[in-house]
């Protein structure tokens, strides 16, 4: 990157302050109008970005509309539907020591944002958050992958013309462009990516101490116990898996199965994958609806977790084939995987699904403690006891029942992982909280009790605020 560009990316840095300083007060029907605009501009492009995703990575249309579109119309429409209701103050009662006081808490913009963002939905987690930015008056500065450049070059298009580069700009480039980007004093840095990169941005950003969203990756473990209705766990965990290839932040990572189900689990994944993608290995190979690995440095990491697992003695179930000047990898199931393979510890991103047995519940529960905190856990389950005993003793992001990845999908909920998963939550009234600040706002009235706190201390006023301090043994009405 040369001085130029550096030059450019701080020059629309700078000219973002005035318009953030203008739009902290701004109305919704404003920030509406803004979101508003992206979205006839999304709509407009959409055979182009169908285009753009063959060419990059050759995804069907159909996942781009239900994996790219969809979560970013979601964004859009919760926006358009809620935003009056979330940005009003919100009332809160006050405490005993309060009374005389109104507490309100006001949502205003961050500031002037800066988004960061990954290649395996490289729309939804461009424009996704910048709904959410912008929702809560933000300027924003994206930069999105380099390794999707055709859908880059899009977005970057559809940028430049729906908003001057003192709203929104987007900058394109690998990591020098972030470099640059975070020596930049923003409030509020959202970065979707690795854990590893997860830690370059969050020490950049305390130079700075802006705040961040971290939404970040790792490895979802997965349960299918001897209750588990078979042929959904099959159905759902080989669209969860398999859905743009594996390279789903949210994709179950491997799955522990009840040793009394598992021949019977696998053979139900096999058939559903064969009727999905094609009866055989040729087939499969044909089918329009596997998206390929993005590169081919990708494919040859992932084929080196398949052969290094195969040496020390897996066996693959199902799939196998890897080729990679076409960047294919078919769906592959491993089983009997021996501890040590790489393939177990890290993060697999890809099509490669292994299948580990367990007898015991308790040893897969202490399994996924002993390892970093997930970003999703799923159980496939019908013993309550079960799903309460998954779900009380782990810890992760976001979590399934019976079903994955579709939490990612869910309008309502706070999507975000935790610790090495991340931290702060996405879409939403979450995501439009990520990007405000809560300011607690007090006002006084001449007849509130803290008055009675003031010096000089008496007897008389230490007995009071004594009687105060034990009055808060009392239980709360
Ligand atoms: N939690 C989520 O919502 C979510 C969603 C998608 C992907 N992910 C995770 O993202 C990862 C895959 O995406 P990726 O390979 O694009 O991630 P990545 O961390 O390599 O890159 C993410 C972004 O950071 C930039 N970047 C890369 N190296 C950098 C550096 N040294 N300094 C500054 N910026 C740098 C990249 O150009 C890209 O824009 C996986 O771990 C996946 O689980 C998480």
């Amino acid at each position: 990157m040369n001085e130029a560009d550096v030059q450019q990316i701080k020059a629309a840095f700078d000219a973002q302050q005035a318009t953030a300083l203008r739009w902290r007060a701004s109305a919704a029907a404003e920030r509406i109008a803004r979101v508003k605009r992206l979205r006839d501009a999304l709509m407009a492009q959409r055979e182009a970005f169908y285009a753009a995703f063959e060419s990059d990575y050759r995804k069907s249309p159909a996942e781009v509309e239900a994996s790219e579109f969809l979560p970013v119309m979601e964004e859009i429409r919760q926006v358009l539907g809620a935003l009056k209701r979330w940005m009003k103050p919100r009332r809160h009662w006050p405490t005993t020591t309060m009374l005389g006081t109104y507490a309100s808490v006001q949502y205003q913009p961050r500031g002037r944002v800066l988004i960061i963002a990954p290649w395996n939905y490289p729309l939804s987690l461009c424009f996704g958050p910048l709904v959410s930015a912008l929702a809560a008056g933000n300027t924003a500065i994206i930069k999105p992958s380099e390794m999707t450049p055709a859908v880059s070059a899009l977005m970057a298009r559809i940028i430049a013309d729906v908003f001057p580069a003192d709203e929104v700009a987007l900058f394109e480039g690998s990591q020098p462009t972030s470099h640059a980007l975070l020596q930049l004093p923003f409030d509020h840095i959202f970065f979707t990516g690795s854990p590893s990169v997860g830690k370059l941005v969050m020490t950049a950003a305390a130079q700075h101490l802006a705040s961040v969203t971290l939404e970040l990756g790792g490895k979802s473990p997965t349960i299918v116990d001897e209750t588990a209705n078979l042929q959904l766990a099959a159905e759902t965990l080989m669209w969860g898996k398999f859905l743009n290839n594996g390279q789903t932040c949210v994709a179950p990572d491997h799955v522990y199965v009840h040793a009394s189900v598992k021949a019977a689990f696998v053979s139900a994944c096999r058939a559903v994958l064969q009727q999905r993608y094609g009866a055989d290995a040729a087939a499969q190979k044909q089918s329009p609806d596997l998206t390929r690995v993005v590169n081919q440095r990708h494919t040859q990491r992932l084929a080196g977790l398949l052969a290094d697992a195969l040496q020390r003695g897996a066996v693959v179930h199902t799939g196998g084939e890897v080729d990679e000047a076409q960047c294919y990898i078919a769906p592959t199931l491993i089983e009997q995987i021996p501890a040590g393979a790489a393939i177990l510890s890290e993060e697999i991103f890809g099509p490669l699904l292994p299948i580990i047995e367990y007898r015991e519940l308790d040893q897969v529960i202490a399994a996924i403690n002993a390892a970093p905190k997930p970003l999703a856990l799923y159980v496939w389950s019908t013993r309550q006891a079960n799903i309460d005993k998954v779900l009380k003793q782990t810890s992760s992001g976001g979590a399934c029942v019976n079903h994955c990845v579709a939490h990612f999908a869910h309008g309502n909920l706070p999507f975000g992982g935790v610790n090495n998963s991340g931290m702060g939550s996405a879409h939403g009234e979450y995501g439009f909280k990520a990007f405000s600040h809560e300011r607690a706002v007090l006002r006084a009235s001449p007849l509130m009790l803290i008055k009675l706190f003031f010096p000089p201390y008496t007897s008389g006023r230490l007995r009071l605020i004594r009687m105060v301090v034990d009055s808060l043994k009392l239980p709360m009405l």
